[in-house]
């Protein structure tokens, strides 16, 4: 990471992404909850200022693991069936209804292997409940302990997110954080992401998509990062603002409101002017329903029993949060890649809203 950062150009389209305070919102702040409520109507991006998650060590921790030689990154590569973590070697994903290739690494590493959650003896297929274990360079193990720090920080940001969002659309007091919970088992993670310069600025390095889960926590330092608001084919920058979270909601939180909110397409290029030259590191911690929970509008069927009831009716099988994540991640490797129609099937929810 450069140690001065160079300047983000004035002259390119940024979005107009309004600004929450974290410590307000956690005090019940009606006027913050609104700027909330409106973004998540509105692009479903938002900064998050006074957050209180410290995102530094994480840089470092990109610095580290990405140096590493890449036969030695390969050991831990997630591969391409669905599992998603660990390594992901840039070119493993498609950016378009071409094929083509993107431009990150990626390295994910597990809420539940951090905080020692135990995974059910059903998602295992074991006969008792086990700890989550899997193998990491040295430099990712020798963090464990600020990986445990900055995914609990995260974690509060975003059960203050989802508790304001559950109350302000008028679902059940501790409906949506509850399906959220941080000592249940979900395939949660923290991400470090890594591109390096590429030219000419405005490359797709990682390809236009939706987030699968609920809420992102991003932390950027340089530009890159595209958004599309609502009803626009027009690629706006998200300008970093180094004192502020960027959030944005994904898939599984839009399904679990029934679409009263908004996960936007974005996508991320190789930075403008300037910053260019540079290497560009991400860090990211994405949140998802716990590993259970069915996928389903709350407003019409908030409880477990209307959901068996729904499935035994109409012989659906909702999908749960796990194998949604399993399904898009899979979906998204260039080892499916056969045609266009290859590309329509690794899209979230955004292609049913008329893009
Ligand atoms: O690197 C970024 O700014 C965003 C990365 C992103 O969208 C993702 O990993 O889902
Ligand atoms: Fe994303």
């Amino acid at each position: 990471m450069p140690v001065n950062i160079p300047p983000f150009p004035s002259d390119v389209p940024v979005a107009d992404i309004s600004t929450v305070d974290f410590d307000l919102l956690s005090k019940g702040d009606p006027e913050q909850a609104q700027i909330l409520l409106n973004s998540c109507q509105n692009y479903g991006f938002f900064y998050l200022s006074n957050h209180h998650v410290d995102s530094r060590f994480m840089f470092n921790l990109a610095d580290a693991v990405f140096s590493l030689p890449l036969d030695e990154k390969l050991k831990y590569d997630m591969g391409t069936t669905g599992h998603y973590f660990g390594y992901k070697r840039s070119g493993a994903m498609f950016v378009d209804d071409k094929g083509t290739k993107d431009h990150s690494e990626f390295y994910n590493v597990s809420k539940d292997e951090v905080l020692g959650i135990q995974q059910s003896a059903s998602s295992t297929g074991t006969s008792s409940s086990t700890p989550l274990k899997h193998d990491h360079p040295q430099v990712v193990l020798d963090r464990f302990g600020e990986l445990t720090t900055f995914m609990r920080s995260c974690h509060s940001v975003i059960y203050t997110i989802t508790a304001s969002l559950g109350k302000s659309l008028g679902l059940s007091e501790g409906l949506l954080e509850s399906l959220h919970k941080l000592e249940r088992p979900s395939v949660d993670q923290a991400r470090v992401t890594c591109a390096p310069p590429i030219k000419p600025s405005g490359t797709i390095t990682l390809g236009e998509h939706t987030d699968f889960g609920s809420v992102t926590v991003l932390f950027n330092q340089l530009g890159g990062l595209q958004v599309l608001a609502p009803n626009k084919r027009d690629w706006e920058y998200v300008r970093p603002r180094p004192e502020c979270a960027v959030i944005n909601l994904g898939d599984s939180l839009i399904t679990l409101l029934g679409g009263r909110l908004y996960s936007a397409v974005h996508r991320v290029v190789a930075p403008p002017g300037e910053q260019g030259d540079s290497v560009r590191h991400s860090v990211v911690y994405f949140s998802r329903p716990n590993s259970e929970v069915k996928l389903r509008d709350l407003f019409e069927h908030p409880s477990e029993n209307d959901v068996a009831k729904l499935e035994k009716s109409s012989g659906e099988i909702l999908l749960n949060a796990d194998d949604w994540v399993k399904q898009r991640a899979k979906n998204w490797n260039t080892a499916q890649y056969k045609d266009k129609n290859s590309y329509k099937l690794s899209r979230g929810t955004e292609h049913n809203r008329g893009y």
